[in-house]
């Protein structure tokens, strides 16, 4: 889709909208234009020598209505590009977040997360402001069009000299896009570029300590900060301070040419004082006219790259038009997740053959069968990097796999990350990641739920006694990224948000991480006290190989062992060395 058509698309998706601002922006820029036009009317009046008498009073009136019908269409016109602009915007980067969470969730967006929140924040505002801009040019266009037609009926060869700098200023900032892009484009990069690395930096603050590495971090922000000075200082001069030179010049070039031409022709008698009082008045609007008409179409220019980056913010192959697109549902990728879904609680979830390689690596899985059933506890186990968070992130869609099937019911799941979701599918990942906010929050994550559907899922996550210690309980804050918590009430918090959502099948990544031996036996106690849940987890500890319904053993992404604990222990090497972790906590247990 090109720039044009996505401008066209932004204003189709609010017609009325769009027209009631052309039309206060229209009235806005065309009531200035009648004062002029009332002066030179009692100019003229006097100049013939019939007085203004009772007419006086209506010019006043005229010129009064037009000062206030100003007034209000300003007031009117400010109020809708505040809409304009918020509501642009906002379509741009909700349209790009649904395409981030539409593609697989562990997939790493192509840019850094500094320049893609860049990108969402400074490139979405460009584009908007581009909208209002457009909306002014709308305005001010219709204001030289009058302008030019009341000057024309006075004196056709001026007006052509008056137009003359606006076809200079369209033409040069024609030849000139391509610079202006691309000035524009490298200060966006600069821009982004800074913003990465301050995102890194504030990630890293400790271990930048650490390595005394404080100086050269500042010399690299220094540096990149400069880049970007020069960058956007060498953008700015060349949009908007030489342009804006050469328009305003070539402007008053003309304007000087008019006078030149307009005082002959009163002395010849061709122009009369009112005429000349009104071409006077209107060049200043046309001159006006030409900066703001050459400014908007460089920032047109402008928003072409805007628009461009902000479609670059995911790599998913499609164009401008799912940027402006309609948004469809709340979060314009839920309805789509619904409609493709097998109906029915779950009875049966199987998998085969799934394969999938980490880019750029022979590591991963290779053609695993996994089955659960409803009310079942299936263990996950192997020695690290035997593929078991890999399986999990691909059967729940997080990572696309490269071969396999995926099967809900019987029912084949085509894209199990649209299916695999609350509420038939819920997952804790190995680290969890928690929102700032309260414990509340992070536990409920904008779900409609009760009071006691929280204190339940605490109490089968483990997470009741923590609480009671919390000085505010629930209402207890977590920091940013849940670094208040420690790594096992952290898990806890995910899971207790897994289970508050009472999911048909819950997927723990590797619970034995950041819990006590103690503390994930009352777990798997709770849970499986707890009725018909279906668990499908990573593990190593022997209290969930033991309660398993089956233990899938991995070694180098394949799955080379499956049944029940008891009967597998003794032929597999993974199962029969006691676990290193189990034994200390043993100790500490006092076990
Ligand atoms: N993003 C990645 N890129 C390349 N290789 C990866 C990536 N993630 C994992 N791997 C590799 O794939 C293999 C399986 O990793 P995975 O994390 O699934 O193992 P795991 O059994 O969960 O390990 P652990 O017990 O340490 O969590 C490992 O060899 C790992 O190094």
């Amino acid at each position: 889709m090109s720039q044009f058509k996505a401008t066209f698309a932004l204003i189709r998706r609010a017609p009325g909208w769009f027209a009631l601002s052309a039309l206060l922006q229209i009235m806005r820029s065309v009531f200035p234009l009648v004062p002029a036009l009332v002066v030179s009317i009692a100019f003229d009046r006097l100049a013939e020598g019939s007085g203004l008498n009772t007419g006086m009073w209506v010019l006043f009136a005229v010129l009064i209505g037009a000062v206030l019908a100003r007034v209000a269409s300003l007031f009117g016109s400010v109020a809708v590009d505040g809409w304009t602009d918020s509501t642009t915007g906002g379509l741009l980067i909700r349209n790009t977040v649904a395409r981030i969470f539409r593609r697989p969730g562990a997939e790493a967006l192509p840019h850094s997360t500094g320049s893609t929140v860049n990108r969402l924040t400074t490139d979405s505002q460009t584009v908007a402001d581009m909208m209002v801009s457009t909306m002014v040019v709308v305005g001010s266009t219709a204001q030289a069009l009058f302008a030019l037609g009341v000057m024309a009926s006075v004196d056709v060869v001026l007006t052509v000299l008056v137009v003359v700098p606006v076809f200079a200023a369209g033409l040069l900032i024609t030849f000139t896009s391509t610079q202006i892009k691309r000035h524009y484009a490298r200060s966006r990069e600069a821009a982004g570029e800074v913003s990465s690395m301050l995102r890194e930096v504030f990630r890293a603050v400790q271990a930048i300590k650490l390595a005394d590495g404080v100086d050269r971090v500042t010399d690299r922000v220094r540096e990149l900060s400069e880049t970007r000075r020069a960058r956007t200082l060498k953008s700015r001069l060349f949009s908007q301070v030489m342009l804006g030179a050469v328009f305003n010049s070539t402007s008053g070039l003309g304007a000087g040419l008019v006078m030149l031409l307009a005082v002959s022709r009163l002395r010849d008698g061709t122009l009369t004082v009112g005429g000349i009082v009104l071409f006077v008045s209107y060049l200043v609007w046309i001159t006006e006219f030409t900066t703001l008409f050459s400014q908007s179409l460089a920032e047109y220019k402008q928003a072409a790259v805007s628009m461009t980056r902000l479609d670059e913010v995911v790599d998913d192959g499609a164009d401008l038009a799912a940027l402006v697109a309609a948004p469809t549902s709340r979060s314009g990728v839920a309805a789509a997740s619904r409609d493709s879904s097998p109906v029915g609680p779950l009875i049966q979830l199987s998998a085969r053959q799934l394969t999938y390689r980490h880019p750029g690596s022979d590591r991963g899985i290779d053609g695993v069968d996994l089955d659960v059933r409803r009310g079942e506890l299936v263990v996950v186990t192997g020695g690290v990097g035997a593929g078991k968070t890999t399986l999990l992130r691909v059967l729940i869609g997080a990572l696309d796999r490269d071969a396999g099937t995926i099967e809900w019911n019987g029912v084949e799941v085509d894209r199990p990350a649209d299916v695999l979701i609350p509420p038939r599918c819920a997952y804790t990942p190995q680290v969890p990641y928690l929102m700032t906010g309260s414990v509340r929050d992070n536990i409920t994550a904008g779900a409609d739920v009760t009071e006691a559907d929280i204190e339940r899922a605490a109490y089968l996550s483990v997470l009741d006694a923590d609480l009671a210690t919390m000085p505010d309980g629930l209402a207890t804050r977590v920091g940013p990224r849940g670094t208040t918590l420690s790594g096992g009430q952290a898990q806890r918090v995910a899971a207790a948000q897994m289970l508050v959502r009472n999911p048909d099948l819950l997927v723990f990544d590797d619970i034995s991480s950041a819990l006590d031996v103690n503390t994930e036996r009352e777990l798997w106690h709770r849970l499986r006290a707890d009725g018909a849940r279906t668990c499908l987890a990573v593990s190593h500890r022997e209290i969930a190989l033991a309660q398993a319904d089956r233990v899938m053993v991995l070694r180098d992404g394949k799955l080379v062992a499956s049944g029940r604990y008891e009967d597998i222990r003794d032929s597999v090497p993974e199962l029969s060395l006691p676990d290193p972790a189990d034994l200390v906590d043993n100790l500490v247990a006092g076990q």
